[in-house]
């Protein structure tokens, strides 16, 4: 299963969302959701964050790419976006709450087990590779490479 993530970092902040429903609902985390059947990756981020947030962002920027093995549900490649400006409001929808958060203030212990180890690097602007192990919500393993093209 192929998804996506975006992070929209401005003014200092970023734009997370807490997500309302699916797979991680109640949890912080950035706008995204599965890739539809004909969609890239890029195309699918940009309607993903106009579904969940009524805003459209400005050339997104591959950053990342994480590798999950999920005790409960089938693999996921998730493809990681960072833009830096976007057209629109954030606005609340079914499916997330905006959230602005200042960088120094990233609510980790909210968020999925993972996040801290990467979203540091998006936020530094280097690219990643993450591959993790999961068993429910609990990280069982980790491998994280750097320097990655994209
Ligand atoms: C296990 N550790 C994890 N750490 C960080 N992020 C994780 C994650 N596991 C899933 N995610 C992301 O959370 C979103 C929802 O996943 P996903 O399965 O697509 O569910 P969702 O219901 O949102 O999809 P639709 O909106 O219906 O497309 C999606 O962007 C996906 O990449």
């Amino acid at each position: 299963m192929h998804a996506t993530l975006m992070f929209i970092v401005r003014d200092g902040q970023v734009l997370l969302i807490e997500k309302k429903r699916g797979l991680g609902a109640g949890k912080i985390n950035g706008p995204g959701g599965k890739i539809d059947p004909g969609e890239t990756p890029l195309q699918a981020i940009i309607r993903e964050t106009q579904e969940e947030l009524c805003i459209t962002p400005h050339t997104p920027r591959k950053l990342g790419e994480l590798r999950f093995a999920m005790s409960d549900c089938p693999d996921i490649l998730c493809h990681v976006y960072r833009a830096d400006d976007f057209t629109g409001t954030p606005t609340e929808t079914d499916e997330a709450v905006p959230v602005w958060t200042r960088l120094e203030e990233i609510p980790y212990q909210r968020m999925w087990e993972d996040d801290r180890h990467w979203l540091p690097l998006l936020l530094d602007e280097q690219t990643f590779l993450g591959k993790f192990v999961f068993e429910g919500e609990r990280m069982l393993w980790k491998e994280i490479t750097t320097g990655v093209r994209w």
